[in-house]
């Protein structure tokens, strides 16, 4: 078929109308043989904010997502997206969008025919490719072949799929995986349009600085447990503390001062004090009442990395010398 050719009799494309587009699961669990992949997780995914789904690597989110498209068979539990298994859904490809692994294309397509098989056999009109080719930035290449695609082209062919029928659900694994920071940054702004635009968009990454900058919302997992659902705001103010920094020339005295005020106090290798039961105009006051020295007073912030790490630290898989698990 060549690309001037259309589907005939297919009514105007539009998208499945779909009231709450949300993507619930109920106490999902999921054995390989001994090793727990998923260990009964209940979440509920809503539309209009990106959601970032976090842990640390085999922590459960790809199994997680597979089952979500049926493509793994729970051992207890479910996932309903829009009030249905994923394979009851009338129409999947309009009601779910997927990028699950970059480089499931044949290498011989082009991506122009890649999308267009694809649109063909879910009965999405053949307008729709050029469409989602412009709106990934594929538009020049369409006509190359896939084998010859970068990394980045790869992902944004795989959202292009995703994208084909227009779905107000969105599942994106590791989207951001090997890409240059512009690539980065266009999948960033991509989810996030897509959730303004009323979408559920569910998004997994092991890296929390990406998510804080992408998501509104978190679901992080350890060993295939949920360990936090909360929004960004929620998971900053719980779990990244900050502290005050000093520097001065008379630490000592600084150190008991502090003590002597019930502020606990330690010090750092560069031989600044910390401490992280006060904020800095009180220890600028304490100084100044003391009349010590300072050269600086800073509130830091810990990264929400740290914060991920501390959280996560328990439960990140052993892993052997030589990188397996
Ligand atoms: N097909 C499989 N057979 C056996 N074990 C599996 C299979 N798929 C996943 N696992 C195991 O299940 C656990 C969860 O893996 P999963 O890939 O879901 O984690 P992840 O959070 O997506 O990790 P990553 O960030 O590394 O992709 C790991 O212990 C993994 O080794």
């Amino acid at each position: 078929m060549t690309e001037t050719e259309d589907l005939r009799g297919l009514s105007p494309f539009r998208p499945v109308p779909s009231l709450v587009p949300v993507i619930e699961v109920r106490n999902l669990s999921k054995r390989y043989g001994g090793t727990v992949a998923v260990d009964g997780l209940t979440f509920t995914v809503r539309p209009g904010q990106v959601t970032g789904f976090l842990g640390p690597n085999g922590a459960g989110k790809s199994t997680t997502m597979r089952m979500m498209l049926d493509l793994e068979r729970p051992s207890g539990g479910q996932v309903l997206i829009n009030g249905s298994r994923y394979r009851l859904l009338p129409g999947p490809l309009r009601q779910v969008g997927a990028l699950l692994e970059a480089g499931a294309v044949h290498p011989g397509r082009s991506a122009y025919h890649h999308l267009l098989w694809l649109a063909q056999s879910n009965r999405i009109p053949t307008a729709r490719v050029r469409e989602v080719l412009e709106l990934v930035g594929l538009a020049d290449v369409a006509r190359k072949r896939v084998k010859g695609f970068s990394l980045g082209m790869g992902q944004r062919l795989g959202i292009a799929a995703a994208l084909l029928g227009d779905p107000p659900v969105l599942l994106f694994d590791e989207p951001v995986n090997g890409l240059d920071p512009e690539g980065v940054r266009w999948i960033r702004n991509l989810m996030k349009g897509l959730a303004a635009e009323g979408r559920t968009v569910f998004v997994s990454s092991h890296l929390m600085s990406e998510m804080a900058l992408t998501a509104e919302r978190l679901i992080v997992i350890g060993r295939g447990r949920l360990l936090a659902d909360t929004t960004v705001g929620g998971f900053i103010e719980a779990y990244a503390h900050s502290y005050v920094r000093i520097r001065t020339p008379e630490p000592e005295r600084m150190r008991d001062a502090l003590t002597a005020a019930g502020i606990g106090v330690r010090q750092a290798a560069d031989g600044a004090l910390e401490t992280h039961g006060a904020q800095a105009p009180e220890i600028g006051e304490l100084a100044a009442a003391h009349g010590l020295t300072v050269h600086e007073v800073s509130t830091q912030s810990a990264t929400l990395e740290e914060a991920f790490m501390r959280l996560t630290e328990d439960t990140v898989e052993y892993r052997a010398v030589g990188g397996q698990r």
